[in-house]
């Protein structure tokens, strides 16, 4: 079983346009929503990849619980608060040929520390049912800003294994507490480290976890572990959009990790879930049968470590 935190969901919605003025109206061409928030896609990938799901949020007014219905039919097993302010709504603008996605992310709800109390209750009760964790995506205003910090130590004494997405103050929090698997972009790990290659940075975020993976968009995967490095690739031509491919490369990191899989059948399982999502128009979803096709073009390079030259505050 595996437990997905998604803090603060979302309603994504594409929207088409054919041009985009600021100051002027601007219409919309077409108009599609999904299930969203970082959590809500790992959670449906892991259960399109035929693992188990709770999925543990805040669920704000009727947007929040079209969110949480939607991944119910699923069979993913939904815990958490209910809020009165509405669940937020991510818009990402699309055009053929105007611009590239454009993403405008909403803010979502504030909580309360009465809601953030219900939310790490609901964590510590449901907490011996799950195998691994997963805790990605921001938190809504409101929540301590050592929010994930919390909720990792709290797994690290139940013994469980923790895969983190997030960024800023929450991710530095984080940190301190040796969560097992952390992932970030390169442009997470450029701010972190003051360093451009995603090889040099997955080394050193390798010293705060026992698994730091960095992405770096079309060039793939490089994860590490101790002095081993791996680097994994899924080429893809047609690319629909890469909104939410980080989602489902954290949910292959973690099925694959809880099927213990060798660390390179690791890193293909993942490239081939980040790829699966781009080559589809559903947003921050994929197929299995994609992902099967995919993880045969996954290409994979083994190396040790050679030097660090940045040292980790
Ligand atoms: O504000 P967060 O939670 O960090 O990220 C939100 C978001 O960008 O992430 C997903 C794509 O990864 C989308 O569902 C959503 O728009």
């Amino acid at each position: 079983m595996i437990l997905c935190l998604c803090p603060n969901p979302s309603i994504d919605m594409y929207a088409w346009l054919n041009t985009l003025q600021a100051g002027q109206a601007n219409s919309i061409t077409k108009e599609e929503r999904f299930p969203g928030g970082k959590g809500v896609h790992v959670a449906l990938a892991v259960a399109e990849l035929e693992e188990q799901v709770m999925l543990l949020g805040f669920w704000g007014g009727p947007t929040g619980q079209w969110v949480k219905e939607n991944c119910e039919s699923k069979g993913i097993e939904c815990y958490g608060p209910e809020l009165k302010d509405w669940t937020r709504t991510c818009l990402i603008l699309k055009s053929d040929t105007y611009f590239d996605d454009t993403e405008l992310l909403g803010s979502g709800p504030t909580i309360s520390s009465a809601d953030f109390e219900s939310f790490r209750n609901t964590f510590i009760q449901i907490l011996p049912k799950a195998d691994c964790i997963t805790m990605s995506g921001s938190w809504p205003k409101g929540a301590p800003v050592d929010a994930y910090a919390q909720l990792v130590s709290l797994a690290n004494k139940a013994g469980k294994k923790i895969f983190l997405d997030c960024a800023g103050e929450q991710l530095n929090q984080a940190l301190i507490q040796k969560p097992f698997s952390v992932h970030i972009n390169r442009r997470e790990g450029q701010k972190l480290f003051e360093e451009e290659s995603p090889e040099q940075i997955a080394f050193l975020l390798a010293k705060q976890c026992t698994y730091a993976a960095v992405t770096a968009g079309a060039d793939g995967l490089y994860l590490v572990a101790g002095d081993e490095l791996i680097h994994a690739q899924c080429p893809v031509e047609d690319v629909y959009s890469a909104v939410g491919s980080g989602d489902c490369l954290l949910a292959g990191l973690a099925v694959a990790f809880n099927r213990e899989l060798d660390i390179q059948a690791v890193a293909q399982l993942a490239v081939a879930c980040g790829a699966a999502n781009c080559i589809r128009p559903e947003l921050g979803l994929l197929y299995q049968s994609d992902v099967e096709i995919l993880k045969k073009q996954v290409l994979i390079n083994k190396s040790a470590k050679t030097s660090v030259t940045n040292s980790v505050s």
